[in-house]
This record gives C-alpha cells, sequence and structure tokens, in this order.
C-alpha cells in the first residue's frame, strides 16, 4: 500500500507534486518533464496505437540533479497533505487490484464501469514481475491470458517484464521462517481455511508452490531487469556505508515521499550474505510496522545485489550522532538516556513478542525521527497517538540482518562489541537478554563512554557485570539498572517489557506500579484473614456440632438406659395392664 510518511514532507512538497499532477492535466502537458510511457500488459502490440499520446514513461527526469526537477514541477505549491488526499483518493481504486487477493478482484476486472476504471480509468499499475509480493500474488490471480483486464485497458509498467517470465515462474515463492506454521497453512489454502498434514499433498496451487520451494526458490540470482532503483527512484545522496551495504536517500518518483534504499555491497546469489539480506527481508515483512521500528516498504534483487526501500530517519543513527557528540566533547544527558532506553525497550518488546530476536543492537542500528511540525488536527491527532514522547524525537530499531527465531535460532553473532557472553558460548535459551545486554551498552556509549573493546580483558570484566566507565553523573538507580541488564547470569537481567514499566524509566509507571504491589499485599493479607476466618468458624461449628452431638448422644444414651429400664417394668405394666383388662 502507498503511504505517506510525514517525515520530509515540508522539503518535498513542490517535488512530490511532478508526481502528484492532477491527471486531468495529464493530457495537456506534452512538455511534462516526467514522462509516462503507458504500455498494456499482455496486449501491448493492439493497444499501443489505440491512444499515443497516454504513454507515459516513468524514465529518470532529463536532467538527474534534483534541482532541476524540481523547479519542472507543474504544481510547485500543492501542499503536501493535499497532494496526499488526491493521491490517495486517486490511487485507492487502481491500487486494490495488485493488492487483494480477494475473488472480487477478478470480477473487478472484467466491469469497465465500476468506480475503478472511473477514477483513473486510463491508469493500470502493475508491479515488477519480479518482486516477491507479485509473485505471491500471481499464484492468487487468475492469469492475464484468462481472466485479464478488458482489451484497451491500459496499463503503467514500471519495470519491464522479462522476457524469459513463463508460467512456471509463479510457483517461485520463498517461505518466510519467521511466520507462524499455521498462518502459512491459510496463506496456501485456496479458500482461507486451515489445512492438515495429509491434506497438504492436493493439487492446489498453494500446495504445489510448498512441495515445490526447496528446489525452485526464488533467489537473487533470478532477476536481471533492467534498474527498478533507476525507474522508480530519485538518488539524492549516499547517507550511510555499513559492513553489509551502502545506503541512499532517495525520493520515490510515484510518491515523493523519501525512503533510506539500502544496496547489498556485494553480489549477494549462492554467498552466505544472500542468507543475511533474506533474513532482513523476512524480519521486515513479518514484523510490519511499530513506531519503534524502523519502517519497511518493499525489497527487489537487482543485478544480483539486494535492494531494500525502508523508511528514511531524518536524524541518521545513533552512531552518526555521537560521533558528532565525540568531537564535540558531548554526550546524552540523563533525560535523553532515559528517553532512548525507553522508547528502543519498546521495539524490542515488540519483537521479542513477535517471536524473534534483534542481536545486532548497536549505536549505527538505532536511528532518529525528529518529528517536524505539522500544522492542522490531523497531524495533532496523530502525534497523540503515536507516543507520548515530549522531545519529538522517535527512536527506532533498524537493520535486521541479524534477526532470528526465539524457538528455532539460527544465530549468526552480531557486533562483538555488544555481544554478551552466553551467545558467545553458544547458549540460546535465553536469547532475547542478548538484546537487553547489547542495549545497556549502547547506552553506556550514549552517556559518554569510551570506545568497547572487541575483545581482551576489558571485554571480560564488562561481561562480569561491570559497566565501562561512564564521565557524567547518572543517579544509582540508572546505573543499577544499567548494571542489572548485563548481568552475567541472563535470567538476572530484566525483560523489554519489565524495562517499559520500569519505575526509573517511567517515573509515573513505577507508583502505579507500587501501589499494585502494595495493593496485592493487602489483597493477600486480606485473602489470608478470610481464610484463617472462615476456618475459626468452621472450627466453632465443628465444636459447636460436637458439643451438640456428644450432649444428644449422652441424652440419648440416658434416655435409652431409662427406656430399657422403662421396658423392663413396662413388661410388667404391661402385663399388670394385661392382667388388668382380663
Ligand atoms: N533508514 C535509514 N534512515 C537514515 N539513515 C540510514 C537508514 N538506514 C541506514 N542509514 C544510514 O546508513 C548506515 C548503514 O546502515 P545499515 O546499518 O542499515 O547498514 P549495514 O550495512 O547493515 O551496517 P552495519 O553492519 O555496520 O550495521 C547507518 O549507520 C546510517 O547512517
Ligand atoms: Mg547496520
Amino acid at each position: 500500500m502507498l503511504s505517506f510518511p510525514l517525515t520530509e514532507q515540508a522539503n518535498i512538497s513542490s517535488t512530490c507534486s511532478v508526481l502528484c499532477a492532477n491527471m486531468d492535466d495529464w493530457d495537456n502537458s506534452n512538455d511534462f518533464i516526467q514522462r509516462l510511457d503507458f504500455s498494456s500488459c499482455g496486449e501491448e502490440s493492439e493497444d499501443r496505437s489505440v491512444n499515443e499520446e497516454d504513454s507515459l514513461s516513468l524514465s529518470p527526469p532529463r536532467s538527474s540533479e534534483f534541482q532541476k526537477w524540481q523547479e519542472s514541477s507543474p504544481l510547485p505549491g500543492t501542499p503536501q497533505r493535499k497532494l496526499s488526499e488526491i493521491f490517495l483518493s486517486r490511487t485507492k481504486a487502481w491500487m486494490s487490484p495488485t493488492l487483494k487477493s480477494s475473488p472480487s478482484v477478478s470480477k473487478s476486472w472484467s466491469k469497465p464501469e465500476t468506480p475503478l476504471h472511473i477514477t483513473w480509468k486510463k491508469l493500470q499499475l502493475c508491479d515488477t514481475p519480479h518482486t516477491p509480493k507479485s509473485l505471491l500474488s500471481k499464484t492468487a490471480f487468475p492469469s492475464p491470458a484468462t481472466k485479464g483486464p478488458p482489451k484497451g485497458f491500459r496499463h503503467l509498467r514500471l519495470t519491464p517484464r522479462a522476457d524469459s517470465e513463463d508460467s512456471s515462474q509463479a510457483s517461485l515463492v520463498n517461505i518466510n521462517p519467521f511466520t507462524p506454521e499455521s498462518y502459512r497453512q491459510m496463506l496456501f489454502h485456496p479458500n482461507g481455511k486451515r489445512k492438515t498434514r495429509g491434506e497438504l499433498n492436493d493439487h492446489h496451487p498453494g500446495s504445489q508452490i510448498k512441495q515445490e520451494l526447496p528446489t525452485k526458490r526464488y533467489t537473487l540470482k533470478a532477476s536481471n531487469m533492467v534498474s527498478r532503483y533507476k525507474k522508480e527512484f530519485l538518488e539524492l545522496e549516499k547517507i550511510g556505508v555499513g559492513e553489509f551495504g551502502s545506503v541512499y536517500k532517495c525520493i520515490k518518483r510515484l510518491d515523493g515521499c523519501v525512503y533510506a534504499i539500502k544496496r547489498s555491497k556485494r553480489p549477494l546469489a549462492g554467498s552466505s550474505d544472500e542468507q543475511l539480506a533474506l533474513r532482513e527481508v523476512y524480519a521486515h515483512a513479518v514484523l510490519g510496522h511499530h513506531p519503534h521500528v524502523v519502517r519497511y516498504y518493499s525489497a527487489w534483487a537487482e543485478d544480483n545485489h539486494m535492494i531494500i526501500q525502508n523508511e528514511h530517519c531524518n536524524g541518521g543513527s545513533l552512531q552518526d550522532v555521537l560521533l558528532e557528540n565525540a568531537k564535540l566533547g558531548q554526550y546524552f544527558p540523563e533525560r535523553e538516556l532515559k528517553e532512548i532506553l525507553l522508547q528502543v525497550s519498546m521495539g524490542l518488546k515488540y519483537i521479542h513478542n513477535s517471536g524473534l530476536v534483534h542481536l545486532d543492537i548497536k549505536p549505527s542500528n538505532i536511528f532518529i525521527c525528529h518529528k517536524l511540525a505539522v500544522s492542522g488536527s490531523a497531524g495533532q491527532e496523530e502525534s497523540d497517538s503515536e507516543d507520548e514522547f515530549s522531545a519529538g524525537v522517535v527512536y527506532k530499531i533498524g537493520d535486521l540482518g541479524h534477526v532470528t527465531s526465539i524457538t528455532n535460532p539460527q544465530v549468526e553473532e552480531g557486533d562483538r562489541r555488544f555481544l554478551a557472553n552466553e551467545i558467545l558460548q553458544e547458549q540460546y535459551c535465553y536469547l532475547p537478554k542478548a538484546d537487553i545486554f547489547a542495549l545497556a551498552l549502547t547506552v553506556a556509549l550514549a552517556a559518554g563512554a569510551a570506545a568497547l573493546p572487541h575483545n581482551g580483558a576489558l571485554w571480560h570484566h564488562i561481561r562480569k557485570g561491570n559497566v565501562p566507565h561512564i564521565p557524567q553523573k547518572l543517579p544509582h538507580s540508572f546505573l543499577e539498572l544499567l548494571k542489572l541488564m548485563i548481568h552475567p547470569d541472563p535470567a538476572q537481567r530484566p525483560s523489554a517489557t519489565a524495562l517499559t514499566k520500569h519505575p526509573v524509566l517511567r517515573p509515573s509507571c513505577g507508583k502505579a506500579v507500587q501501589l499494585q504491589e502494595q495493593l496485592n499485599v493487602e489483597k493477600c493479607k486480606t485473602a489470608m484473614l478470610e481464610r484463617e476466618l472462615k476456618a475459626a468458624r468452621l472450627a466453632q461449628t465443628l465444636m459447636k456440632d460436637q458439643a451438640l452431638g456428644s450432649a444428644k448422644l449422652q441424652e440419648s444414651e440416658t434416655s435409652s438406659k431409662q427406656k430399657s429400664k422403662r421396658l423392663v417394668g413396662g413388661k410388667s405394666c404391661r402385663s399388670f395392664s394385661f392382667t388388668l383388662g382380663f
């Protein structure tokens, strides 16, 4: 789905307008610098002659300079929000056929009079045939040859199809190892019903995919197409280089928003890096959206390189800020340190609760977003609902290349400087606590601690539970918390959930927790007293009953004695009366 991140919007609104140009104006804009090239999907030769002026191609601007591209915008002053609205209204209808997998999709193809066609009848987006998403959807959609759009229906294709594309490619779908099995079964079942183990051998497309996976996996090598990156994005600048790849700040030509695009440095097909790259994509795709995890938009293979399109964090990484701080001899103050710890804990809580661990928490993998002031009530609503952080800075966990499953771990050790000892010892029973360990050291660095060792005596000293020296005065409780987070016994370290409620980080929450605890103690006491009271009452009743019982017993004994006496005498009585009777 298209989305419009609020970040960076102010400075790109004019750029955005190039792409958000009112579609009614398109026919008249012959000198529109962003020329789009129409071609149909599957029926090119016949349709090409019909409307030559409809031809649109997302080729790069004539000038590669962003400035010129910006100047050429036909709607330079359009506010971003308005543009988003125009875009949303215009994209809603035509996005759905490519994204929905319901049977209604095929129905909509065969009804040219539906709002889909009225809204944007000239334009139909075709995704690249090589993205995992589109490959997946191909399996769920009828083939264009049988139930495709009517003739003359035009498609905007952002990436040309590979010539070699054939029906067999439709079954090339990766299985995401981080998806729950139950979900996978539902996904591959045409009716959305779960399948039993035996049923998985049925002959429907889903089971075929499942069976063919080991041999027909979608790999990076499978892609050799014209650069989608160049076609779809305008590169603004290189913003970072890491172990795995280079990261570029780009504008997506279609939606006019800024993204961070990460491209692997080395060719990946067949290498161990390929698995790492895929792991990052799998993790992102499964995690979805959380305010404290860098948002993922798309990924694809290009020229044997993995390309990942992520949310652009306008404050760069925490490492970038630490380097700046080091130059200036500054460090984060206590309040900000707590904010980092709290927000990253929230992201970790989300990751851990999803059954995953990050395993590479460190300053260069924590990203910063400065919230831009957005005028109008809609913006206010969003900032209220997202979180309660006052400073307008949001910290997000990124770089999911080392993510693994908690229950079925395939551990690829992260940076040794942040590595917990138990991971080095290959003890994986407390994996989430390794993230907590790394987070404590990350905060220590932000607090001004010197660079961490890769190995040696100091490395071991830290793993014995000693926080590296911090050159600023921090409250004892805070230092104690950091110490607990690097406890040699991982079981002793607090969980991410516990951190999000910790009184040091959330004093108000701490007060509530304290009161709750007091209440629980009192409740316990009351329950105990109630139990004792019940027992006492029971004992009392029993005693009473006993006393009553013995009294009755005595009474009955006495009466029975008397009776027996009377019975003896009775006879005589009776005989007496009997005698009297005669
Ligand atoms: N989403 C983003 N927003 C802004 N800047 C980013 C983003 N992603 C990456 N960067 C920049 O690019 C740098 C490298 O990114 P990233 O961590 O993803 O690459 P990497 O190759 O995995 O690096 P490493 O292995 O060293 O962690 C970051 O330190 C940061 O400066
Ligand atoms: Mg990184």
